[in-house]
């Protein structure tokens, strides 16, 4: 250990300064045959081991700082950001270190690969790998497990939340602010998948929305807040409408085809129960075979009772299944987790594993800078240089590898793991931005970029403000 034991591995270890070995021969006079190697396990533990110890130490201080929260029945405890800060240092810790035992090991590697190749020395040069390995796999280890026990990360992109949200009182009353509000049901807001809706902040009367504001500031705020620990100001509704499904009425719209929403989360609040069918199914997308959504892919229906508000990343394939009978109708929010106040410019100081470390952002930014990119090249000559297509194809290979991954990881999550939340305590505090934002897209530094992918399409739409004023 130490200097005292140090010896170069390229050269063979001194001999003993007594004890010479004596020759086969038996011939004392002859001069001294160096000895084979001696076995490289020992010396290599001795070699490492204060690394070994001081990292054994610090693993050892850290898991116990963040073990209460592993262990943990629940999710949600208080000082969950300890454990991923902790585990986050785990991660870096095992980085260094390995990095440090692979420089030591190559010069001992070189060592025994110039050596007579016999089974030992063989076997033993294979030994030598053994460090590596464990740190590499001890490395991979802290990675999942930070991913793994951080709901901001993992939790999220495949679990779907669940709470009790309003009233079946409320429910009749958000349905009748819909039959008076300014504007009638539309169905082109949402070309790819369209669905017969009416966004609220277009359509309805200023007392009814702010009756929800109300609701979703001391309802839906707090379970945003717990399930994703995003805090609530970072929170902005893109986009946040009623759906109506019905079999009664000639040609209604019954279900939705699979899809994927344009967001980070999607809120998903039923608001009847006058109907048969209907409820959410979510699939285990990893196994889509492309376009052929058949009943052989794995799957979750989820059908909650009126009232029952749950949340979902965005990104996860789902579809509204057919109803048939009565009218099904839904409050359905996009929601956006922004890093800065787009007006004030003020950060949000996001901690890192709600955005860039966790998967589900970061395959939602990278979807829609490639969405972006490819509504630029559709629509502008001007921009149809290599560059753009460069990006383009870069963002879009982000995109769809962080998409298999996150489905990979999500593989023991399939969509059905509830958590029961409900705080309807009154905190004051100012919730989401559910109105103001809508439509809009932030670059990296929370200044307002263009989308034309999906506001385009909707800003003509926006007659009562005006598309011009929402892209200003
Ligand atoms: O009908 C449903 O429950 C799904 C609705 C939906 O996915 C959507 O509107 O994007
Ligand atoms: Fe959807």
């Amino acid at each position: 250990m130490g200097k005292k034991n140090k010896h170069n591995p390229n050269t063979p270890r001194p001999l003993p300064t007594s004890g010479t070995p004596s020759s086969p021969s038996g011939d004392q006079s002859s001069k001294p045959v160096p000895l084979p190697p001696t076995s490289p396990l020992p010396s290599l533990l001795e070699d490492n081991l204060l690394i070994l110890l001081i990292y054994a130490a610090v693993l050892r201080m850290l898991i116990k700082q963040s073990a209460k929260d592993i262990t943990s029945p629940t999710f949600f405890s208080d000082s969950r950001r300890e454990t991923c800060d902790a585990l986050l240092k785990i991660t870096m810790l095992t980085v260094i270190f390995s990095f440090i035992l692979s420089l030591k090991l190559r010069k001992r590697l070189e060592y025994y690969r110039k050596k007579q190749p016999d089974f030992m020395s063989r076997f033993m040069s294979c030994m030598s790998y053994l460090p590596v390995l464990s740190v590499v796999a001890s490395f991979a280890f802290c990675f999942f497990m930070t991913l793994f026990s951080n709901p901001e990360a993992v939790q999220t992109l495949r679990t779907v939340f669940k709470t009790q949200m309003l009233t079946p009182k409320e429910c009749k009353e958000i349905i009748k602010m819909a039959s008076r509000a300014k504007m009638d049901w539309t169905t082109d807001r949402h070309p790819a998948v369209p669905t017969v809706d009416m966004n609220i902040e277009e359509a309805f009367q200023e007392k009814d929305k702010k009756q929800l504001t109300e609701i979703f500031d001391f309802r839906l705020s707090p379970f945003i807040e717990k399930t994703l620990g995003v805090p609530r100001r970072a929170v902005r509704a893109d986009d946040a409408f009623i759906v109506k499904y019905s079999a009664v009425e000639k040609g209604g719209q019954t279900g939705l085809k699979p899809h994927t929403d344009e967001a980070y989360f999607s809120v998903n609040i039923l608001l009847s129960d006058d109907f048969e069918g209907g409820g959410t199914r979510f699939y285990q997308r990893e196994l889509e075979p492309l376009d052929d959504y058949n009943s052989t892919i794995p799957s979750y229906d989820l059908s909650p009772p009126i009232g029952n508000a749950f949340l979902h990343r965005s990104r996860i394939l789902h579809e509204g299944i057919p109803i048939s009978k009565g009218e099904r109708y839904i409050l359905v929010l996009f929601m956006h987790i922004d890093q800065f106040d787009y007006e004030t410019k003020e950060s949000f100081k996001l901690h890192p594993f709600s955005t860039w470390l966790n998967v589900g952002y970061m395959e939602s930014w990278f979807n829609e800078r490639y969405q972006g990119l490819k509504a630029e090249l559709i629509e502008n000559e001007s921009t149809q240089s290599l560059h753009h297509k460069y990006l383009r194809t870069v963002f879009y290979t982000l995109m769809y590898s962080t998409r298999l991954f996150s489905d990979f990881i999500g593989k023991t999550h399939p969509g059905g793991k509830f958590i029961e939340i409900m705080d309807s305590e009154k905190t004051g505090e100012a919730g989401a931005n559910w109105w103001q934002g809508q439509h809009m897209r932030l670059n990296e530094f929370g200044d307002r970029v263009r989308n034309e992918h999906t506001c385009a399409a909707n800003s003509a739409k926006f007659t009562n403000r005006g598309a011009e004023d929402i892209f200003k």
